[in-house]
């Protein structure tokens, strides 16, 4: 019953995942990102992510496409050959760039997960988290903290804080968890509580996304 409530109450219709394009060594992280996956289909939330059928990007894809919901991959034509990036399952969006990637990603989302990963997924949350601090979006930004994978990277934003890098409000951006459920629970509730510094939407159109990120 309560889980009833939950799926009806789901804010969000899409939700972005960040992840990585290996597997990662412990099996926690591959069932977490299956975990995920379910979460997402158990809410009636779609998935949109970076396309292709490695790593854990695999996993959720595959796990969200099983459970019938739909499934956005978001690819570089120079990734889409399959043997950089496997079978893509869903829709594929074929885009210029890795920079365009990202806009029509956040263009086609209501919020955004990182799962473990490596540079890529670093690069992405860190670019969302960035773009909710200048007031690009308000758009939730969850960290599935698998296994305590991400600690080390949640000390360093604390001392940011600290040190006067990164104002205590903009701290709040990143909402954390260490499974699926609690941490899309938290992003439901999640109010921006930072000042924002810019009011301009970069992916409104898919025209505008390419005008912003090129200039
Ligand atoms: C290593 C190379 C290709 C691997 N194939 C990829 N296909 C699609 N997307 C990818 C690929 N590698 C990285 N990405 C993007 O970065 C994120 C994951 O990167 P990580 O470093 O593994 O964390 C993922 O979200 C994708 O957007 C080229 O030879």
């Amino acid at each position: 019953m309560e889980r009833e409530m939950e799926m009806k109450q789901s804010k969000f219709k899409r939700i972005c995942v960040f992840c990585g394009s290996s597997p990662g060594k412990k099996s926690s992280y591959r069932e977490a990102a299956i975990e995920l996956g379910r979460e997402l289909v158990s809410r009636n939330i779609d998935l949109v992510y970076g396309g292709g059928s490695i790593g854990l990007m695999g996993l959720i894809s595959q796990a969200v496409f099983d459970g019938g919901r739909h499934v956005i991959g978001v690819i570089p034509k120079t990734l889409m050959p399959r043997e950089i990036t496997g079978e893509t399952v869903g829709e594929v969006k074929a885009v210029s760039d890795m920079h365009q990637r990202k806009a029509e990603m956040a263009r086609q989302s209501d919020a955004f997960i990182a799962l473990p990963g490596g540079y890529g997924t670093l690069e992405e949350l860190l670019e969302v988290i960035t773009w909710a601090q200048l007031g690009i979006h308000d758009k939730p930004v969850g960290l599935l903290n698998v296994d305590g994978y991400y600690n080390s990277l949640l000390s360093f934003i604390d001392k940011a804080v600290e040190e006067g890098f990164v104002s205590p409000n903009a701290r709040h951006i990143l909402v954390s968890a260490p499974t699926a459920r609690d941490l899309v629970k938290s992003m439901e509730e999640y109010e921006p509580q930072h000042e924002r510094v810019a009011s301009k939407v970069c992916w409104e159109t898919e025209e505008s996304a390419k005008y912003e990120i090129s200039r």
